[in-house]
């Protein structure tokens, strides 16, 4: 505590053993009343209430703390940038206290990892999502999204108009990334991919304290859960491993195509000139894929739904765009590259309400920042929330649905390259984005060509943060197909 106070870092006063935790847990009330004419994208104090109040108080940059632990808050793109410019990818930490918060569901999986391990993981890993790797992969996109599509018709047909399109989304992309990332064509893949969605369920169901001494024994019946979960995962994973691996020596005996999904390829022999991973490293990046694929692009879809319900303005700009460029016929992926509004609205919706409402590093070495030290071992918690929707980086329309502020620049005339982070920053930059892209495309494509949409009267505006950032009460919106 001592040492980042000397080094000149304010912030809010900790108490032992919660540290600021209690603060943090203060229920303030986020939901606005039902209905659309009362959504504000002006959200930043509403999921980080804390922050907000925290930054009028002492600024951009803090210190804060979860129990014991210290965490540096950053919202300065300038201090950001002074603080990464030295530092290489693969000498940044990760927070000990996430790696085992959130060990049953990326173990040491790629987003855990640090150094040389760091390196090799992601050089294995960054070529099986290339963007033509990547291609490959849209027949199975289509197919999950047909078949929720179909069945919205047959609800819509029956009279239910009204449909929860965050629950449905989500589902269907996670079956997308289990597929992808596994294969869930057999029974093992199926019951892989119900205990991957119960883990989650139970590693968030309430607030744990994280960073709070012994706190693992005050949350005992959920870490024993989770823990049971989690090895039941593993066991599951290392089977479809094991198999694969015996079906993929007698393919190559029989000169077949091997299984073309992650798996398949981390066990393919394009990687024959690195170190192969190991089984257990192959279980984590299967449960890192999953994990830190599905709900992020699933809530970028869904967010983009509530914002075209608002705007049909910009629901018939993308409609007439996707008509333009790619018709009534099957969707071939290298078209999607064509979609330039759609590109600037998964811009704006990343923008506006980030999935991944903030970035972690831990310090593992003294960093110098002008004339400040931040000492080795400090967390860092950066809120891209905060800096996507401050005023002094983009102007006073910064809380405005502006699709068109990507048409001539990538940062959206954000006024700092760093002020813009959907998808974090630097060699650690999201390794799934080229998959993220065209799955968004691919999905919204298929929704806007089969349906149009507006607000339910039932929608509570509630952004909230469950690790992603997802509305709280979900997203019903009324259907009509075309
Ligand atoms: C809209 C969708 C997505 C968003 C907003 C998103 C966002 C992010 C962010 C902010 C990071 C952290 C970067 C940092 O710490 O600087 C990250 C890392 C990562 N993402 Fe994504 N992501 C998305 C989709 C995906 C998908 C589809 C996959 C997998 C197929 C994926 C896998 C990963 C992995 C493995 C990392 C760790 C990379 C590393 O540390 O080297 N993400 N993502």
């Amino acid at each position: 505590y001592k040492k980042v106070r000397k080094n000149g870092f304010d912030g809010p006063k900790p108490s032992f053993p919660l540290g600021n935790i209690d603060e943090m847990r203060k229920k303030e009330k986020t939901d606005s009343p039902l209905g659309s004419e009362n959504v504000t994208h002006n959200i930043h104090s509403i999921v980080f209430p804390y922050f907000a109040r925290w930054r009028k108080l002492h600024g951009r940059v803090f210190v804060y703390w979860l129990g014991i632990e210290p965490f540096l808050y950053v919202a300065d793109p300038e201090f950001l940038k002074e603080m990464s410019s030295g530092v290489m990818a693969k000498n940044w930490g990760k927070p000990n206290v996430f790696k085992y918060d959130r060990k049953s569901m990326f173990g040491n999986g790629l987003l855990m990892l640090e150094g040389d391990h760091w390196v090799h993981h992601r050089n294995i890993i960054a070529p099986a999502l290339s963007p033509a790797n990547v291609k490959v992969m849209a027949s199975s996109m289509v197919e999950s999204a047909n078949k929720m599509l179909d069945q919205w018709v047959n609800l819509i047909a029956s009279g239910e108009t009204t449909i929860d399109v965050e629950k449905e989304i989500t589902s269907t992309a996670a079956e997308i990334i289990a597929k992808l990332a596994f294969g869930i064509n057999d029974d093992n893949g199926r019951k892989l991919f119900e205990k991957l969605r119960a883990l989650q369920v139970s590693l968030f169901k309430s607030n744990r304290l994280v960073g709070v001494p012994f706190s693992k024994f005050m949350n005992f019946k959920q870490t024993l859960e989770s823990r049971k979960i989690g090895k039941e995962i593993d066991s599951l994973l290392l089977t479809i491993i094991t198999e694969r691996k015996r079906r993929n020596s007698t393919i190559e005996d029989r000169h077949d195509q091997p299984q073309q999904d992650l798996l398949g390829f981390l066990l393919s022999d394009s990687n024959n000139n690195k170190k192969k991973l190991t089984e257990l490293e192959l279980v984590d990046e299967c449960k890192t894929f999953f994990f830190g694929g599905h709900e992020t692009t699933a809530l970028a879809i869904t967010w983009t739904l509530l914002l075209l319900a608002l705007h049909p303005e910009w629901q018939n700009h993308l409609r007439e765009e996707v008509k333009e460029e790619i018709g009534d016929g099957p969707l071939d992926p290298t078209m999607l590259a064509r979609l330039k509004k759609m590109g600037w609205v998964m811009n704006e919706i990343l923008r506006l309400y980030p999935s991944a409402p903030n970035a972690q590093r831990q310090a593992n070495e003294d960093i110098r920042v002008g004339q400040t030290i931040i000492p080795r071992g400090t967390n860092i918690w950066i809120d891209v929330v905060g800096m996507h929707h401050d005023r002094t980086i983009w102007g006073d329309e910064v809380h405005e649905f502006r699709p068109e502020r990507f048409k001539e620049d990538p940062n959206g005339g954000s006024k700092h390259r760093m002020g813009y982070l959907p998808f974090g920053f630097g060699g650690r930059i999201c390794v799934g984005r080229n998959l993220a892209h065209m799955e968004y495309k691919t999905m919204l494509t298929l929704i806007l060509r089969r349906f149009s949409f507006s607000p339910a009267p039932n929608y509570c505006h509630s952004p909230t943060i469950l690790l992603s950032l997802r509305p709280n009460h979900g997203l019903p919106l009324i259907f009509q197909t075309l």
